[in-house]
């Protein structure tokens, strides 16, 4: 596939709640391959920019497409839903589960794979984010955070995926285990020849996983661009946003 193909677009998206306008007509293409990092401040609607590609929010106007394909709303077995893996802010896992079936969830369940066969590609997709195989039978709450959340990465990919979303995915860790995972993160990307959707606030995250950044604002994208286009500050509100500057007075 040539570097361009596109793999997930948002095309022309409004979401309001109410009154509340969130996205604008957004305009947004996730390229196969590639790792996009979307970031902008608090409520802007990243989050509800990844339910909409999920198939958990239904478009006011416009819509998602992946493959080309319209995605559809509350659809489970939506073929573009289907093949994406998603690292939730929380890592959100079952505590009355041990670690192996939490991470085969979806093996278990939506694929119906034998248990043995199952528990074995659950280990296995431990290995590949550097957990021993005998935390597969601790629970979740056993682990440190950091664990758990290489645990919740194990379960993203587990599935082998074509599409990851993370959101947040350094979120309550310390600055080296959210490289590690930043990291880690990266090399199953690349593993997989994954498609990967971020967003974060976690501006280390953004440079260590993000190929290309999208800047959401007022419901659209007001700027892309890699990050070199980042650093040479090419947009001024991305830049102040990067650095964590307050761009208006007090
Ligand atoms: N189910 C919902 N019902 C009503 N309003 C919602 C719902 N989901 C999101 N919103 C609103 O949409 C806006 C965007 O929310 P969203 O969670 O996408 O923001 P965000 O950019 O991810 O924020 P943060 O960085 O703080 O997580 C917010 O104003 C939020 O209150």
């Amino acid at each position: 596939m040539a570097k361009d193909d596109v793999k997930i677009a948002w095309k022309k998206v409004t979401k309001r709640f109410g009154d509340n306008l969130v996205l604008d007509g957004l305009d947004l293409v996730a390229y196969q391959g590639r790792s996009l990092v979307v970031i902008g401040g608090s409520g802007s609607g990243k989050s509800v920019t990844i339910k909409l590609a999920l198939g958990l929010l239904r478009p006011d106007g416009g819509c998602v497409e992946i493959d080309g394909r319209k995605v559809a709303y509350g659809k489970e077995d939506d073929p573009g839903v289907a093949q994406i893996g998603m690292l939730f802010q929380s890592g959100a896992l079952f505590d009355s589960l041990p670690v192996w079936e939490n991470v085969a969830f979806r093996l278990l369940h939506a694929e119906r794979m034998d248990k043995d066969e199952a528990r074995a590609r659950a280990i296995e997709a431990l290995e590949q984010v550097d957990l021993d195989a005998d935390v597969a039978a601790k629970r979740p709450a056993e682990l440190s955070g950091g664990m758990q959340r290489r645990v919740a990465l194990a379960r993203a990919v587990v599935a082998k995926p074509a599409i990851l979303f993370f959101d947040e995915p350094t979120t309550g860790l310390d600055p080296v285990t959210a490289d590690l995972i930043n990291q880690l993160i990266v090399k199953q990307v690349k593993t997989l020849g994954a498609t990967a959707v971020s967003i974060t606030h976690d501006m280390a995250s953004m440079r260590t996983i993000a190929d290309e950044v999208a800047y959401l604002k007022d419901g659209k994208i007001r700027w892309r661009g890699d990050l070199d286009g980042v650093d040479a500050c090419e947009h001024p509100e991305v830049c102040d946003f990067v650095a964590g500057r307050y761009s208006r007075e007090v």
